[in-house]
């Protein structure tokens, strides 16, 4: 038996994009949705995000089987807590944060009746807000669900099926993995790109019009990263901090070897880094893992807007 009445708690680029998906590829499930700012629900209702956009949190779990909050990391645990009375007992709570040592503490610590099972689908763009979200978003991304130990098995199955059926390839691992794992692959990398836009933007001997005309192809890229939610970003470093401190030690480390070697005009070095690294790079499009937007070849997104 899979999921039939959905609920999602925030209707922005994570939440709209279930709503969407949901509707189109899960026909038969019923989608409500509840958002915190009035404006975002009243855009969810044209876009049509959900069949229905309720007017509090209560009404919208009020008869879901399956609840998914995608709110920002920090408001996820404030989110569930007003709830504990309102889900079902016997309903699934999930969620979609980026980081889950310490969501999965909030949330078991919100909602101690129910059964939680975190999940992390590894898929997102720069854009954020009602009118960010689009429907392919999980077409073959990863999903990475932590179930705690000894969790229900069949409602397990349950979310595991219904990420698949969204389009999304499944893998399970433990909450502590999975923020080492993505500290580096995702939480460093815009912690790299926040900071470089902001040194580029305050140089005394470059002015900003000649970062912004002359920002050929790899600092636009890091521009991209850093235009994301600063909400969401904040939350992130702070709910993960510690992997994060671990793998930006790391990085400190590489990063000096790099400047001692461009110092002492060590190029073998350089030359020896660099080929590792296009390697790499050359690893992951063979695996067709490119690049998380609606216009890299999906096609059927429909929209891809900022609230920005
Ligand atoms: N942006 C991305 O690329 C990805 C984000 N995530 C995770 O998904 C979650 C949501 O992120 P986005 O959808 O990008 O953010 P978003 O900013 O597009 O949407 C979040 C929505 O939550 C609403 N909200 C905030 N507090 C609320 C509350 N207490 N009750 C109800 N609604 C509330 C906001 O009004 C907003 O509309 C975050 O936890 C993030 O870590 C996961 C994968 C990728
Ligand atoms: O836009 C990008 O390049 C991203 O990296 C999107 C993203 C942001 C946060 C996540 O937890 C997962 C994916």
């Amino acid at each position: 038996m899979s999921f039939s009445r959905i609920a999602i708690i925030g209707l922005g680029l994570q939440g709209g994009s279930i709503g969407l998906a949901a509707q189109q590829y899960l026909p038969g499930v019923t989608v409500t949705g509840f958002d915190l700012d009035p404006a975002t629900r009243a855009r969810a209702r044209e876009r049509g995000l959900c069949h229905a956009v309720a007017e509090s949190a209560e009404e919208a779990v009020a008869t879901a089987d399956l609840v998914i909050f995608c709110v920002p990391p920090g408001a996820i645990g404030k989110a569930a807590a007003p709830l504990r009375g309102a889900i079902p007992l016997e309903c699934l709570v999930s969620d979609v944060g980026s980081s889950k040592k310490r969501i999965s503490a909030d949330l078991a610590e919100a909602l101690p009746d129910h059964v939680v099972i975190p999940a992390h689908p590894v898929a997102g763009t720069e854009n954020s807000g009602p009118d960010a979200g689009f429907a392919s978003l999980f077409r073959g991304r990863w999903c990475i669900i932590t179930p705690p130990e000894a969790t229900d098995m069949v409602k397990l199955s349950q979310l595991v099926a219904f990420w698949e059926a969204l389009g999304a390839n499944v893998e399970l691992m433990s909450a502590a993995h999975h923020d080492l794992v993505l500290a580096v692959t995702s939480h460093l990398p815009h912690l790299i790109a926040y900071t470089i836009v902001g040194t580029a933007s305050d140089l005394e001997d470059v002015t900003q019009s000649e970062v912004i005309k002359y920002s050929a192809g790899g600092f636009r890229d890091f521009t991209r990263i850093a235009a994301s939610d600063p909400t969401m970003w904040r939350d992130v470093f702070l709910s993960n901090k510690e992997a994060v401190l671990t793998m930006l030690q790391r990085f400190t480390e590489d990063l000096t070897a790099l400047q001692r070697a461009i110092r002492v005009g060590d190029g073998d070095t350089l030359f020896e880094h660099f080929t590792r690294t296009r390697a790499i790079r050359r690893s992951i499009i063979e695996e067709g893992q490119d690049d998380a937007r609606p216009d890299f070849g999906r096609g059927d997104h429909e929209a891809a807007g900022t609230k920005a």
